[in-house]
């Protein structure tokens, strides 16, 4: 994965985490000027009817229809989770996970007990919130990682050669009741619809690492109490529609820093990368969720299970509204393989380390593009 090109703001993005942010280091960045370089891409959206600015037109080879897409939909996995507590049946679950975690680190849920009008509750008021005036989500605007609630863009940061077409607001989401009173109060029902998702998508990640772990031949309460008491991070991603989809991209390929990630969509938009590199459309199925590994999957497991690449693209007609939890360890945990996969033929694969070193690390050195995970595989 060291050929992915990562933006410097998507590989501390998706990292953010609430434990431990007295040890982070230095801020880097200060709070957004108003009126400076911030400009939402839904407002861009209003004013580029035809054509996209030049900032967010890819290199050629970077464009979604010129990398290997598979534009003949794959069958990509879809579990069913209602017998994911049965005695008699958990083990085809399990089976079922595996399989899917081998292959691509991804597969969809279904019968995962969230209703399908939480999902679009949350999603609902995810738009109404990026619909308001741009001076409502200013106040949210930041280009400070640390912040628990976050509202942004592409930054026209000079190191950023390309921009990318979205806009999100990032909310510190475990434990709920620590952060849920910072979160935007404008529309008046989000905290309450955002914050049942959210808690209801933290239930249903406890469940699934568990069978990820079961997966890997480990016990399911390996870890249990960092699992569960590790940070949540909810992305809320909106991409406008865009005059020219085929030339942009609403997120670059990256891997997720986490365990897990459960994403909740409104349209179809998401792409995965298999181990051939080639890419695939994830096909948008009503009620189902996203389920993707992250690095910390992939360290855990010794390699066994990889990081899943995957990035967003664009639409000509439609806005797409994402909703990602981002789940992980708790930033100065140091993650390392479970002992019990490492053997003769399986050697250690990666360097004990936690989130919090990397980023002090990459603070040090002032680079933003290096990979968390790129800082743990032993080559
Ligand atoms: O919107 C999507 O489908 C992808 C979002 C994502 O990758 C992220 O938030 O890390
Ligand atoms: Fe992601």
């Amino acid at each position: 994965m060291g050929n992915l090109k990562n933006s410097g703001g998507i590989v501390v993005d998706a990292t953010v985490s609430q434990r431990g942010r007295r040890d982070w280091p230095e801020k880097q960045t200060e709070k957004m000027e108003p009126d400076t370089s911030f400009k939402s891409v839904m407002a861009l959206a209003l004013e580029c009817q035809k054509n996209i600015p030049e900032q967010y037109v890819l290199p050629p080879l970077q464009r979604p229809n010129m990398s290997l897409t598979d534009h003949i939909p794959t069958s990509l996995p879809l579990i069913d989770l209602s017998m994911i507590n049965h005695p008699a049946h958990r083990s085809q679950v399990i089976d079922e996970v595996r399989a899917a975690c081998k292959q691509l680190g991804f597969f969809q849920v279904t019968n995962h007990g969230i209703p399908t009008s939480v999902m679009k509750d949350a999603l609902d008021t995810a738009e109404e919130f990026f619909n308001l005036p741009s001076e409502e989500k200013m106040c949210f605007a930041s280009t400070d990682v640390h912040e628990p609630v976050r509202y942004g863009t592409s930054m026209n940061h000079e190191k950023d050669k390309v921009l990318y077409w979205r806009d999100f607001l990032k909310l510190y989401a475990y434990p709920i009741s620590e952060w849920i009173h910072l979160w935007p109060s404008n529309p008046p029902s989000y905290r309450e619809r955002m914050g049942s998702y959210a808690e209801a998508v933290h239930k249903l990640q406890n469940q699934l690492m568990e069978v990820v772990l079961e997966s890997l031949g480990l016990n399911a309460n390996y870890l249990h109490e960092d699992i569960e008491e590790g940070s949540q991070v909810l992305a809320v991603n909106c991409y406008p529609s865009c005059p020219e989809p085929d030339l942009a991209l609403g997120m670059p390929p990256h891997t997720d820093y986490g365990t897990l990630t459960i994403l909740n969509q409104s349209h179809q938009g998401l792409e995965i990368m298999d181990h051939a590199k080639k890419w695939h459309s994830v096909p948008f199925i009503e009620g189902a969720l996203i389920v993707q590994l992250g690095d910390q999957s992939e360290v855990m497991s010794n390699g066994r299970y990889k990081g899943t690449p995957h990035r967003a693209i664009l639409n000509v007609q439609k806005k797409r509204l994402s909703i990602s939890s981002l789940h992980s360890f708790a930033i100065e945990k140091k993650i390392r393989p479970a002992p019990e996969l490492v053997d003769e033929q399986h050697p250690v694969a990666y360097k004990e380390g936690s989130f919090a070193e990397f980023l002090d690390c990459i603070a040090l050195n002032s680079v933003s593009d290096v990979k968390y995970i790129d800082t743990l595989r032993i080559h």
